[in-house]
């Protein structure tokens, strides 16, 4: 059984479709990435999934999971769901932290919103989810400004794994980081995934990362999918003319070898 199930999924504006009768599932413990260039709707669908659209924004549809049709989920329902077993993660890191909270604050902030714990339990498990993602526990008492991206862009993912949800949407992570700070990022994940069991729904225009991680790609183009399948069979057969060429356009991105020699890619 598929872990969530979105069917026929359009986001309008004043009646006017953006995203158009999308539907897609996505397996316990996949990492499924949605592909497409700029302003084909793969953000949107993320947002739709927890209710994140901006209200001049409306969704129809169904977005199954657990039973439950997510678009018709309590506002308060949909808090308690969000960050617990569905969490996400943004290319605008930064907008995601508060100026004015240390790290440390930000954690004990979620963890009173969504559990019960003694103010040194709180403490130790913020600690370990830092240390999960390679930070020490000294960056608790730092600010945001005081990381970098690449160590905030951490921070988000483990604020957003530590109540170990079940899916991660992560909508462009790495954007805006540096192309190594990217591969660190992603290798990451894939090693959380790994240890974590949660699935990945990925959110990129970069087919680079798509080869090396994904397991199913998804290709959208002007609110619609135009083309998915596994990962392999979709990059050597791809079937629509804009899948072939946005496989083209990464192959002329090759800089380096190291970057795609088969073992990275395989
Ligand atoms: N609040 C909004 N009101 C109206 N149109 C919007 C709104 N938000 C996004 N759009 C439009 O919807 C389309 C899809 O946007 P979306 O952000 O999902 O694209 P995307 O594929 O994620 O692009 P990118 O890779 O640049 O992030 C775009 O044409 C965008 O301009």
């Amino acid at each position: 059984m598929s872990l969530l199930k979105v069917s026929n999924l359009s986001i309008s504006k004043k009646h006017n479709n953006i995203v158009e009768n999308v539907s897609f599932d996505i397996q316990k413990g996949e990492w499924l990435a949605i592909v497409g260039q700029s302003g084909s709707g793969k953000s949107l669908t993320a947002s739709a999934i927890c209710q994140l659209l901006v209200p001049n924004l409306q969704a129809a549809g169904e977005v199954l999971y657990e039973g439950e049709n997510l678009l018709n989920l309590m506002p308060k329902n949909m808090r308690n769901l969000r960050g617990t077993r569905i969490s996400y993660i943004f290319q605008d890191y930064q907008g995601s932290f508060t100026p004015l909270l240390t790290i440390g604050q930000h954690f004990e902030e979620f963890l009173k919103r969504h559990l019960k714990l003694a103010k040194s339990q709180r403490r130790t498990m913020a600690e370990e989810a830092l240390a999960s993602v390679g930070l020490k526990s000294e960056v608790y008492l730092r600010y945001p400004f005081q990381l970098s991206g690449g160590q905030l862009q951490r921070v988000s993912i483990a604020l957003a794994l530590l109540l170990k949800p079940d899916l991660l949407i992560a909508d462009e992570p790495t954007t805006a980081l540096d192309s190594i700070s990217s591969f660190q990022i992603l290798q990451l994940l894939a090693d959380l995934q790994q240890k974590n069991g949660c699935a990945i729904l990925f959110i990129t225009h970069d087919l680079r990362h798509v080869r090396k991680y994904a397991d199913r790609i998804l290709v959208m183009k002007e609110g619609r999918i135009i083309e998915q399948g596994e990962k392999h069979q979709l990059i050597n057969n791809p079937e629509h003319s804009y899948t072939q060429l946005l496989i083209k356009a990464s192959l002329t991105l090759r800089t380096s070898r190291s970057l795609f020699s088969p073992e990275v890619l395989k």
